[in-house]
Protein backbone atom coordinates (compact mmCIF):
# COMPACT_ATOMS: atom_id res chain seq x y z
CA UNK A 1 0.00 0.00 0.00
CA UNK A 2 1.12 3.39 -0.92
CA UNK A 3 0.96 6.29 1.56
CA UNK A 4 -1.77 8.63 0.21
CA UNK A 5 -0.72 12.00 -1.25
CA UNK A 6 0.22 14.55 1.40
CA UNK A 7 -2.09 17.25 1.83
CA UNK A 8 -0.80 21.18 0.63
CA UNK A 9 -1.75 23.57 2.99
CA UNK A 10 -1.44 27.15 2.10
CA UNK A 11 -0.15 29.58 4.62
CA UNK A 12 1.37 32.97 5.27
CA UNK A 13 4.74 33.31 7.06
CA UNK A 14 4.20 35.13 9.60
CA UNK A 15 4.80 33.31 13.17
CA UNK A 16 1.65 33.82 13.73
CA UNK A 17 0.50 32.14 10.21
CA UNK A 18 2.59 29.22 10.57
CA UNK A 19 1.60 28.22 14.38
CA UNK A 20 -1.94 27.86 13.34
CA UNK A 21 -1.32 26.48 10.14
CA UNK A 22 1.00 23.71 12.26
CA UNK A 23 -1.38 23.44 14.84
CA UNK A 24 -3.93 22.72 11.94
CA UNK A 25 -1.58 20.34 9.74
CA UNK A 26 -1.02 18.25 13.02
CA UNK A 27 -4.90 18.07 13.77
CA UNK A 28 -5.72 16.77 10.10
CA UNK A 29 -3.10 14.49 10.50
CA UNK A 30 -3.61 13.48 14.30
CA UNK A 31 -8.02 12.76 12.74
CA UNK A 32 -7.01 11.30 8.92
CA UNK A 33 -3.58 9.97 8.83
CA UNK A 34 -2.70 11.87 5.83
CA UNK A 35 0.40 14.04 6.12
CA UNK A 36 0.12 17.71 5.70
CA UNK A 37 2.85 19.64 4.14
CA UNK A 38 2.79 23.62 4.59
CA UNK A 39 3.39 25.46 1.51
CA UNK A 40 4.36 29.31 2.34
CA UNK A 41 2.62 31.94 0.33
CA UNK A 42 3.59 35.71 0.33
CA UNK A 43 0.64 38.29 0.56
CA UNK A 44 0.12 41.76 -0.53
CA UNK A 45 -0.63 42.54 3.02
CA UNK A 46 2.56 40.78 4.39
CA UNK A 47 5.07 42.56 2.03
CA UNK A 48 3.37 46.20 2.50
CA UNK A 49 4.36 48.31 5.05
CA UNK A 50 1.71 50.82 4.18
CA UNK A 51 -1.56 51.15 7.50
CA UNK A 52 -4.01 48.24 6.62
CA UNK A 53 -6.38 50.94 6.46
CA UNK A 54 -4.64 52.62 3.55
CA UNK A 55 -4.21 49.19 1.79
CA UNK A 56 -7.51 49.83 -0.05
CA UNK A 57 -9.92 47.55 1.90
CA UNK A 58 -10.41 44.01 2.80
CA UNK A 59 -8.22 41.31 1.83
CA UNK A 60 -5.48 41.94 1.73
CA UNK A 61 -3.98 38.90 3.76
CA UNK A 62 -6.18 36.78 2.02
CA UNK A 63 -5.73 37.45 -1.71
CA UNK A 64 -2.94 35.24 -2.86
CA UNK A 65 -3.77 32.21 -0.72
CA UNK A 66 -6.71 32.13 -2.62
CA UNK A 67 -5.09 32.40 -5.59
CA UNK A 68 -3.00 29.31 -4.57
CA UNK A 69 -6.14 27.54 -3.72
CA UNK A 70 -7.74 28.20 -7.43
CA UNK A 71 -4.29 27.10 -9.02
CA UNK A 72 -4.76 24.21 -7.21
CA UNK A 73 -0.83 24.77 -5.75
CA UNK A 74 -2.55 24.08 -2.53
CA UNK A 75 -5.44 21.80 -0.86
CA UNK A 76 -6.31 23.83 1.73
CA UNK A 77 -5.76 27.56 3.42
CA UNK A 78 -5.44 28.41 7.09
CA UNK A 79 -7.09 32.28 7.66
CA UNK A 80 -7.52 34.22 10.42
CA UNK A 81 -11.34 34.00 10.10
CA UNK A 82 -11.33 38.47 11.44
CA UNK A 83 -8.97 38.95 8.38
CA UNK A 84 -11.50 37.21 5.94
CA UNK A 85 -14.02 39.21 3.54
CA UNK A 86 -17.60 38.62 4.19
CA UNK A 87 -18.40 38.48 0.67
CA UNK A 88 -18.51 34.38 -0.46
CA UNK A 89 -15.77 33.76 -3.00
CA UNK A 90 -16.88 31.02 -6.28
CA UNK A 91 -15.34 28.33 -5.93
CA UNK A 92 -14.03 27.77 -2.42
CA UNK A 93 -15.52 26.96 0.89
CA UNK A 94 -15.17 27.19 4.58
CA UNK A 95 -15.23 23.55 5.25
CA UNK A 96 -13.96 23.82 9.00
CA UNK A 97 -14.50 26.31 11.62
CA UNK A 98 -12.35 24.90 14.44
CA UNK A 99 -12.15 25.45 18.27
CA UNK A 100 -11.54 29.09 19.29
CA UNK A 101 -8.99 30.78 21.09
CA UNK A 102 -10.25 33.34 23.73
CA UNK A 103 -11.51 36.13 20.96
CA UNK A 104 -11.20 39.30 23.78
CA UNK A 105 -8.27 41.78 23.07
CA UNK A 106 -5.36 41.82 25.60
CA UNK A 107 -3.56 44.92 26.78
CA UNK A 108 0.40 44.96 26.77
CA UNK A 109 1.74 47.59 29.20
CA UNK A 110 4.86 48.81 30.90
CA UNK A 111 5.38 48.01 34.29
CA UNK A 112 2.80 45.67 34.88
CA UNK A 113 0.67 48.30 34.43
CA UNK A 114 -3.78 48.02 33.57
CA UNK A 115 -5.84 50.35 31.60
CA UNK A 116 -7.06 51.88 34.76
CA UNK A 117 -3.37 52.41 36.01
CA UNK A 118 -2.15 54.09 32.92
CA UNK A 119 -2.11 58.19 33.82
CA UNK A 120 -3.94 60.12 31.20
CA UNK A 121 -1.56 60.91 28.36
CA UNK A 122 -0.15 57.40 28.00
CA UNK A 123 0.60 56.24 24.29
CA UNK A 124 -1.12 53.63 23.63
CA UNK A 125 -0.50 51.61 20.38
CA UNK A 126 -2.88 49.36 18.16
CA UNK A 127 -3.80 49.44 14.26
CA UNK A 128 -6.90 48.35 14.07
CA UNK A 129 -9.67 51.66 13.77
CA UNK A 130 -12.02 49.38 16.10
CA UNK A 131 -9.58 49.28 19.27
CA UNK A 132 -8.71 52.90 18.29
CA UNK A 133 -12.19 54.15 18.35
CA UNK A 134 -13.21 51.88 21.99
CA UNK A 135 -9.97 52.99 23.76
CA UNK A 136 -11.15 56.76 23.42
CA UNK A 137 -14.36 56.55 24.07
CA UNK A 138 -13.12 55.13 27.57
CA UNK A 139 -12.73 58.06 28.15
CA UNK A 140 -9.18 57.79 29.63
CA UNK A 141 -7.17 60.70 27.98
CA UNK A 142 -5.20 57.94 26.49
CA UNK A 143 -3.31 58.62 23.70
CA UNK A 144 -3.79 56.07 21.09
CA UNK A 145 -1.17 55.62 18.16
CA UNK A 146 -1.75 54.27 15.46
CA UNK A 147 0.92 50.75 14.67
CA UNK A 148 1.46 47.92 12.22
CA UNK A 149 3.79 45.43 11.96
CA UNK A 150 3.90 41.66 13.36
CA UNK A 151 3.29 40.85 17.01
CA UNK A 152 6.46 40.93 18.40
CA UNK A 153 7.48 44.04 16.70
CA UNK A 154 4.25 45.56 18.11
CA UNK A 155 4.98 44.11 21.82
CA UNK A 156 8.46 45.64 21.40
CA UNK A 157 7.19 49.21 21.15
CA UNK A 158 5.93 49.17 24.81
CA UNK A 159 8.31 46.64 26.33
CA UNK A 160 11.49 46.85 24.05
CA UNK A 161 14.70 48.33 24.93
CA UNK A 162 13.79 51.38 22.71
CA UNK A 163 9.82 51.17 23.82
CA UNK A 164 8.68 54.27 22.87
CA UNK A 165 4.63 53.64 23.82
CA UNK A 166 3.46 52.99 27.29
CA UNK A 167 1.21 49.65 25.80
CA UNK A 168 -0.29 47.81 22.88
CA UNK A 169 -3.60 46.58 22.27
CA UNK A 170 -3.42 43.16 20.44
CA UNK A 171 -5.45 40.08 19.95
CA UNK A 172 -5.18 37.67 23.09
CA UNK A 173 -5.74 34.51 20.84
CA UNK A 174 -2.17 35.63 18.79
CA UNK A 175 -0.59 36.10 22.05
CA UNK A 176 -1.74 32.62 22.58
CA UNK A 177 -0.93 30.77 19.72
CA UNK A 178 2.78 32.55 20.43
CA UNK A 179 3.07 31.48 23.67
CA UNK A 180 3.51 35.31 24.70
CA UNK A 181 0.40 35.63 27.12
CA UNK A 182 2.92 35.65 30.05
CA UNK A 183 3.27 39.84 28.65
CA UNK A 184 -0.65 40.38 28.84
CA UNK A 185 -0.84 42.58 31.49
CA UNK A 186 -5.15 43.26 31.47
CA UNK A 187 -7.30 40.63 29.57
CA UNK A 188 -10.04 43.55 28.32
CA UNK A 189 -13.86 43.17 29.79
CA UNK A 190 -15.90 43.12 26.51
CA UNK A 191 -17.81 45.55 28.46
CA UNK A 192 -15.09 48.12 27.56
CA UNK A 193 -13.79 47.05 24.50
CA UNK A 194 -15.62 44.54 22.47
CA UNK A 195 -13.63 41.99 19.95
CA UNK A 196 -13.58 42.40 16.09
CA UNK A 197 -16.22 40.23 14.33
CA UNK A 198 -14.51 36.60 14.30
CA UNK A 199 -11.38 37.48 16.17
CA UNK A 200 -9.70 34.35 17.67
CA UNK A 201 -11.57 31.96 15.05
CA UNK A 202 -9.84 30.48 12.16
CA UNK A 203 -10.94 29.37 8.90
CA UNK A 204 -10.03 26.53 6.66
CA UNK A 205 -10.69 26.88 3.19
CA UNK A 206 -10.69 24.76 0.50
CA UNK A 207 -12.00 24.40 -3.22
CA UNK A 208 -15.89 23.14 -3.43
CA UNK A 209 -15.56 20.74 -5.49
CA UNK A 210 -13.14 18.37 -4.13
CA UNK A 211 -14.91 16.56 -1.96
CA UNK A 212 -12.32 14.52 -0.74
CA UNK A 213 -10.53 17.77 1.19
CA UNK A 214 -13.82 19.02 2.71
CA UNK A 215 -14.66 15.44 3.83
CA UNK A 216 -11.34 15.13 5.62
CA UNK A 217 -10.96 18.68 6.68
CA UNK A 218 -14.84 18.49 8.23
CA UNK A 219 -13.86 16.77 11.44
CA UNK A 220 -12.26 19.95 12.69
CA UNK A 221 -15.36 21.87 12.39
CA UNK A 222 -16.84 23.11 15.72
CA UNK A 223 -20.80 23.73 14.88
CA UNK A 224 -21.06 26.20 17.77
CA UNK A 225 -17.62 28.24 16.59
CA UNK A 226 -19.41 28.31 13.37
CA UNK A 227 -22.79 29.44 15.02
CA UNK A 228 -21.22 32.49 16.93
CA UNK A 229 -18.71 33.47 14.30
CA UNK A 230 -21.81 33.84 11.48
CA UNK A 231 -23.67 35.90 13.99
CA UNK A 232 -20.96 38.07 14.36
CA UNK A 233 -20.21 38.29 10.70
CA UNK A 234 -23.68 38.99 9.84
CA UNK A 235 -23.08 41.94 11.65
CA UNK A 236 -20.88 43.18 9.34
CA UNK A 237 -22.20 42.39 6.05
CA UNK A 238 -25.62 43.73 7.25
CA UNK A 239 -23.13 47.52 7.85
CA UNK A 240 -21.76 46.94 4.91
CA UNK A 241 -18.44 47.55 6.90
CA UNK A 242 -14.78 45.54 6.36
CA UNK A 243 -12.22 44.38 8.58
CA UNK A 244 -10.94 48.02 8.84
CA UNK A 245 -14.36 49.50 9.85
CA UNK A 246 -15.14 50.26 13.83
CA UNK A 247 -16.94 47.82 14.02
CA UNK A 248 -17.22 45.24 17.06
CA UNK A 249 -19.28 41.63 17.50
CA UNK A 250 -19.35 38.97 19.86
CA UNK A 251 -21.40 36.10 19.94
CA UNK A 252 -21.59 33.88 23.07
CA UNK A 253 -23.58 30.10 23.15
CA UNK A 254 -25.52 29.14 26.27
CA UNK A 255 -28.26 26.65 26.92
CA UNK A 256 -31.38 27.94 26.76
CA UNK A 257 -34.55 27.13 29.55
CA UNK A 258 -35.41 24.76 27.22
CA UNK A 259 -32.06 23.15 27.07
CA UNK A 260 -31.69 24.07 23.67
CA UNK A 261 -28.66 26.60 22.31
CA UNK A 262 -29.16 29.95 22.62
CA UNK A 263 -26.63 32.59 21.26
CA UNK A 264 -26.21 36.25 22.59
CA UNK A 265 -24.59 38.40 20.65
CA UNK A 266 -23.31 42.21 21.48
CA UNK A 267 -22.08 44.69 18.32
CA UNK A 268 -21.00 48.19 18.71
CA UNK A 269 -19.90 50.68 16.34
CA UNK A 270 -17.78 53.51 17.73
CA UNK A 271 -16.75 56.79 16.20
CA UNK A 272 -12.91 56.50 15.58
CA UNK A 273 -12.56 59.68 17.55
CA UNK A 274 -14.53 57.76 19.96
CA UNK A 275 -17.42 60.99 20.89
CA UNK A 276 -20.02 58.48 20.48
CA UNK A 277 -21.06 55.12 19.84
CA UNK A 278 -24.40 52.84 19.21
CA UNK A 279 -23.77 49.34 21.29
CA UNK A 280 -26.52 46.66 21.39
CA UNK A 281 -27.42 43.20 22.23
CA UNK A 282 -29.70 40.14 20.97
CA UNK A 283 -30.32 36.78 21.82
CA UNK A 284 -32.00 33.41 20.24
CA UNK A 285 -31.74 30.43 18.99
CA UNK A 286 -28.19 29.31 17.76
CA UNK A 287 -30.02 27.67 14.15
CA UNK A 288 -30.61 31.66 14.03
CA UNK A 289 -27.27 32.99 14.20
CA UNK A 290 -27.37 35.16 10.68
CA UNK A 291 -30.70 36.73 10.94
CA UNK A 292 -29.76 37.67 15.02
CA UNK A 293 -26.83 39.21 13.44
CA UNK A 294 -28.80 40.79 10.67
CA UNK A 295 -31.05 41.98 13.62
CA UNK A 296 -28.95 43.78 15.51
CA UNK A 297 -27.21 45.23 12.73
CA UNK A 298 -31.01 46.56 11.51
CA UNK A 299 -31.23 48.23 15.20
CA UNK A 300 -27.49 49.87 15.42
CA UNK A 301 -28.42 51.57 11.24
CA UNK A 302 -31.73 52.79 13.05
CA UNK A 303 -29.66 54.44 15.75
CA UNK A 304 -27.06 55.64 13.60
CA UNK A 305 -24.21 53.50 12.69
CA UNK A 306 -23.78 54.68 9.40
CA UNK A 307 -23.26 58.33 10.45
CA UNK A 308 -20.53 56.91 12.46
CA UNK A 309 -19.07 54.56 10.15
CA UNK A 310 -19.05 57.41 7.72
CA UNK A 311 -16.98 59.72 10.17
CA UNK A 312 -14.25 57.33 10.51
CA UNK A 313 -13.08 57.38 7.09
N1 LIG B 1 -5.33 41.79 11.82
C1 LIG B 1 -4.20 40.95 12.10
C2 LIG B 1 -4.57 39.78 12.91
N2 LIG B 1 -5.35 38.81 12.39
C3 LIG B 1 -5.56 37.88 13.39
C4 LIG B 1 -4.90 38.29 14.52
C5 LIG B 1 -4.86 37.62 15.83
C6 LIG B 1 -5.47 36.29 15.95
C7 LIG B 1 -6.96 36.24 15.79
O1 LIG B 1 -7.69 37.18 16.07
O2 LIG B 1 -7.44 35.16 15.37
C8 LIG B 1 -4.24 39.48 14.24
C9 LIG B 1 -3.37 40.26 15.15
C10 LIG B 1 -4.09 41.12 16.14
O3 LIG B 1 -5.22 41.58 15.92
O4 LIG B 1 -3.50 41.41 17.21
Amino acid sequence: MTAPAPLRLGTRASALALTQSQHVADALTAASGVPVELVHVSTYGDRSTEAISQLGGTGVFVTALREALHAGTVDLAVHSFKDLPTAPTTGLTVAAVPARQDPRDALVARDGLTLGELPPGSRIGTGAPRRMAQLRALGLGLDVVPIRGNVDTRMARALGPDADLDAVVLARAGLARLDRLSAVTETLDPIQVLPAPAQGALAIECRTDDTRVRELVAVLDDPAVRACVAAERAVLTALEAGCSAPVAAYAELAEGEDGAAELYLRASVTAIDGSDGVRGSISGPAPDAVDLGRRLAAELLDRGAAQLMAMSR
